[in-house]
This record gives C-alpha cells, structure tokens and sequence, in this order.
C-alpha cells in the first residue's frame, strides 16, 4: 500500500494548522538562513579581492569585515532559532498525535488489547510518532531551503563562470543519484539492529515483570545467559550497522566532495592562468562547492526519511481504521439508586473458540448480593467484562436499571459500575493519588469520610504519613490486604450503583478477610454487588447464589433457601467445606 500526497498533506494540515504562526516562523528562518549562507561567501570574495587589488582603503575593508562577522552572527542566531522552533513545532505536532491515537486505542474493545503485546503497543503509539517527528518538524520548509540552496549556489557559480556552472550542475547531479542510491544499503543492517534492540528490550520487560518468580524458581542463571546471548548479539549487530552506515553514507560523500575539489581545483587553475578569475572567485568557488554537499546530503536524507516516513503513515492509519466492536452511540440517562441487572438468553464466545457463556438468564434486584461461584473458566470473570461492556454478548441482552446496555453511553455505564479484583492495580504515588485516580477535584475530606465509612480509620492512622504515604511501583510498600483497602475506598469514592468483587479475597489469609469482611458490608450498603469468589467463606452474607458450569447456570437461588436444601450443590459444597475449584 503506498501513501498518497492526501494522506501526506492531511497530517500536515491537522497537525500543524494549530501552530500556524510558529510554523510561518520556522519557514521565515529557513529561507532566511539560506539567503545568508548565499552572501556570505560574496562578502569574503569582495575583501579578498579589494585585499589583493591594494587600491581599498582601510575603511572599505574594515566594513567589509565588520559586514562579514555581522552576517556571521546573524546566521548563527537564525539557525539556533531555527532549531529551536522546529523542535516546538515537532514536538507540539508529534505530542498531539500520540494524545489523538492513545484516546483512539483506549476506545477500542478489549479485543484489540489482547491481541497485542504491551511492547507493540508502544512501538505502535511512540515509536511511529517519533518517525514522523522529522517529517511535522519542518520537513516541507527543509527541503525547499536546501533545494533553493542547492539551486542559489549553482546559480551564483554560473554568474561567476558558466564552465563552473555546468561542471558543477552535473556533478551535482551525478552525487543525487549516487547517494539516493547507496543510503540503501545501510538499511537492512539497521534493521537487524533494531529487530535485536526489539528482543533485548521484550525479554528485559517480561523478566522484570516476573522478578518475583524468577528470584523463587531460581531462574537467575537462565535470565543471565540470555541476557547475554540477547546482549551480544545486539552488539554485533550494532557494530555492522554502525560499520556499514558509516561506509556508505561518511565514506561516499568524503569520496564526492574529493572529487568535487578536484573539478574546481582543475578549472579554476586553468581559469586563473589565463586570467578570467580572481583569486577572490576561486576562493569563493572552493567555498561554494563545500557548501554543496549541505543541500545535497540534506536532500538525500529528507527524501530517504519519507520512506521510513510513509512505513509510519501506513501503520498509523491501520491504527485508525480500527473500530471498537463495543460502540458507544446510547444516549440514555440514568437516575442514582442501587442497580437492576438483568441478563436474557446471554450467550458470548471469544473469537472462534467454543462458547464461554451459554443462554445465561437471571435477574438481580435493586440491594442484592449475589455471589457468583463456579469452577476455573467456567465464565464468571466473562460476565462481569459483559457487564462492564469489554465486549458485548454474541447474542441475548444484558439490562441495567431496565436499559439495553448498548443504549447507554459507556462513560455512563462505568460511572454507574465499581469493580475490585484479585490483581488490584495502584500506581506510584501518594495513597491519596492512587484513591483519587489522580484527580485533584476530589477534596481530602471526602477521602477521609470514606476511610471512616469503610472503618479503616486504624488501618490508615497506622500509615507513616497519611495520605501522604508514597507507594512505590506496583504497589511496593502495601500488602495485598492493604491494597484490597485501597481498591474499596476508591470504589466507594466513586460511588457505584453497582459494586463487582472479582476474587478479591483470593490473596488474603482467612483473618485478613475477616477484618475486610466489615469494609466490605459499609462498602454494599445501599448497593447492588456481585461477589466471585472460591471460597465459601467469602460469600456467607450474599443474598443470592449462583454457580456456574461451563458457561451454563447449573444452580441459582436464594441464598438461605440453597443452605437449607440438602440436595443442592451449594449445600454439598457447604457440607464437604471444600473451595469451589476442586467441587
Ligand atoms: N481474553 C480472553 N480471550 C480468549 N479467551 C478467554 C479470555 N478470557 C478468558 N477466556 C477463556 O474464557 C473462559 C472463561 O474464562 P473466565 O475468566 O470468565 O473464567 P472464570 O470462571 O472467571 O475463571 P477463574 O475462576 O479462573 O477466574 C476460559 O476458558 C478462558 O480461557
């Protein structure tokens, strides 16, 4: 698939139109820049040869010199601003490309996450953008600069002499081609580098992720061995790249300019003997001729990023087309009040695998508690991402408060939903951060009120600094009791009118469940809650019971009443005391 010039010119459009003024500056500049690199060797050719004539007088040439350093610094300052501006440009217009796509990918169904590496992700999101970083930071205005530099120094040679112009025009030519041609043969070198670069890092994260299991299985020498192995190899690739990239790119053009010399060198010499040039214009021509491997380096190395350019084009707007298979077009509104669930016929597979949900059908009133139970994989977590809209059912309807969950708007619907599971998630931060998600709105006060409402007050007086205290990354410095507080006082700030505990006990001893079990009653008070759990302990306050086998409900009903019928499997679970997964 190539990328068409639309597709070139709305990127630039849509990024860069915010930015106008800067963007008319950064143009400004460059030409600018480039109509003083110009002058500036006239201005050396002019004393020079009012120099070596000896008929200028001291004034002429010290306003000559005096133009020259003037001209010198101006070209100095204009190129610093240059940079400048075309690092805010590119920076503003990349920045607000990786916010754009970030917001697309956190639309997209849980689908898209799953089929997708962190790693990838990131690639996809910054990786791409910073590719695209050269082509939004002035690369329309670079190549016009170094074109009109290009053509303003052969033009200039022509005025001095037309043979100069021509041999010079030609050569010119000639070093396009050849560099076009070999900055090629760097590329599949760097690839490898960078696809070595690419295991290194994947294998760096995942091990790191899972330090804990490798520090007690003893995994260390495994980790160092291919630690090494990944190491060396990206090594060595990066020496061939570095190699070969210096060979093809430093070696050719240090090969071109030699040549370059030479032309000029040959004909000035024989336009000086027979007196058609000045010392000033040879001086001048050498000057010209160096500064031609500036456009002609620059011209190649813009026209060879468009290619990396329209790779990240490409991917960029695969990324785009990409739409939720959840979409959100309900407009429904919603009054606050414990929530009415009810689900009918719901039935839901992931991809082509078999049906993890089968024809499953309940209602869950305002105020209840319904504890969820059921083997491993037998699709109690499934439910709960349906509820939540992850997905959406193959077939049947799930309503919330008597409303198609597809009518409701899913900013909405998460408002409405609270969820706690066994993994809670905390950032490094302040308890207070990670209670608020990071929202400065929600007053210290309320914070405390839901302490107190969850009775954790000894708990939280028993922090350092209160909600103050710093948790490290990946919740560091909290057991997994402590976080469960965390995730229930988030949950209560949020306040949901529906409260889903996914395992959220399964870490715990039985005493620190115990004491989570109050936090737990305040938390469902004037809510509707569904509990998962596999122990049994876990749900002994529940309203309702449901079990759940290969997707099917096998047994759901009141609480109170299952206990009673000795015949039920809640009862038999209950009588032999085991957990749920070996039932
Ligand atoms: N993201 C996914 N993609 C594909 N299959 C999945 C996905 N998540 C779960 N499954 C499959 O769906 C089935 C039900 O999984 P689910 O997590 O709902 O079970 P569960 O009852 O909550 O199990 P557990 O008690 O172990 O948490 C399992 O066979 C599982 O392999």
């Amino acid at each position: 698939m190539n990328v068409d010039f639309k597709q070139y010119r709305d990127l630039l459009v849509t990024y860069l139109q915010p930015q106008g003024a800067k963007v008319i500056a950064l143009g400004a500049m460059l030409l600018f820049g480039t109509a003083i690199s110009l002058v500036n060797p006239q201005l050396i050719k002019s004393f020079i040869d009012a120099a070596t004539s000896g008929r200028s007088s001291f004034h002429a040439l010290l306003g000559l010199g005096l133009l020259f350093v003037t001209a010198t610094f101006v070209s100095q300052l204009v190129s610093v601003c240059t940079v400048y501006l075309g690092q805010v440009v590119g920076w503003s217009a990349t920045n607000a490309l990786r916010v754009d796509l970030l917001r697309h990918c956190l639309r997209l169904d849980m689908s898209f996450f799953n089929k997708r590496t962190p790693g990838e992700l990131i690639e996809r999101i910054d990786g791409d953008c910073n590719n695209l970083f050269s082509f939004l930071s002035g690369f329309v205005f670079q190549l016009l600069s170094s074109a009109m530099l290009l053509i303003g120094i052969i033009g200039l040679l022509f005025v001095e002499n037309w043979r100069m112009g021509i041999a010079l025009s030609l050569f010119s030519a000639i070093s396009i081609v050849i560099l076009i041609r070999t900055r090629g043969i760097a590329i599949p070198s760097g690839r490898r580098e960078q696809e070595a670069r690419t295991h290194l890092y994947g294998f760096l994260e995942e091990r790191l992720t899972g330090m804990a299991d490798l520090r007690t299985n003893g995994g260390f020498p495994h980790m160092m061995r291919t630690f090494y192995e990944l190491h060396s190899s990206r090594f060595l690739t990066a020496r061939k790249a570095w190699m070969v990239g210096r060979m093809s790119t430093w070696g050719i053009t240090a090969i071109l300019i030699a040549i370059g010399n030479i032309i000029t060198f040959s004909i000035s010499i024989f336009l000086y003997q027979r007196g058609q040039i000045t010392i000033g214009a040879i001086y001048l021509m050498f000057h010209y001729t160096e500064m031609l491997f500036r456009p002609l380096d620059q011209i190649t190395s813009q026209l060879q990023k468009l290619q990396s350019t329209s790779v990240s084009i490409i991917r960029l707007n695969e990324l785009y087309r990409m739409q939720s298979a959840v979409e959100d077009q309900g407009c429904a509104t919603m009054a606050s009040g414990p929530a009415d669930i009810r689900f009918r016929d719901v039935s839901f597979s992931y991809g082509d695998q078999g049906s993890v949900l089968d024809q499953v059908s309940f209602h869950l009133e305002p105020n209840q508690v319904l504890g969820l139970l059921g083997r491993t994989g037998s699709g109690k977590t499934t439910m709960t991402r349906l509820l939540f809209r992850m997905y959406d059912p193959c077939s049947g309807e799930i309503r919330f408060n008597g409303t198609n969950l597809k009518d409701i708007p899913l900013g909405l619907l998460q408002q409405k939903i609270g969820m706690v599971t066994q993994e809670v998630q905390l950032f490094q931060g302040t308890i207070r951060d990670n209670l608020s998600f990071f929202d400065a709105s929600v007053s210290d006060e309320r914070m405390l009120e839901a302490i107190q409402t969850l009775g954790l007050d000894e708990w939280f007086h028993r922090l350092p600094d209160g909600l103050d205290t710093y948790i490290r990354s990946g919740g560091e410095g909290l057991s997994a009791g402590e976080a469960q507080l965390v995730a229930f006082t988030r949950v209560l700030l949020k306040d949901p009118d529906l409260v889903i505990l996914d395992e959220f006990s399964s870490r715990l001893d039985s005493l620190t469940e115990q004491w989570i079990q109050g936090a737990l009653k305040r938390l469902l008070l004037n809510r509707t809650g569904i509990i998962i759990a596999h122990r049994l302990a876990t749900v002994r306050h529940v309203n309702h019971i449901m079990i759940l086998d290969g997707g099917r409900i096998v047994e759901y009903g009141c609480r109170e009443e299952l206990e009673q019928d000795s015949g039920s499997r809640y009862s038999r679970l209950l009588q032999t005391g085991l957990e749920v997964q070996t039932a």
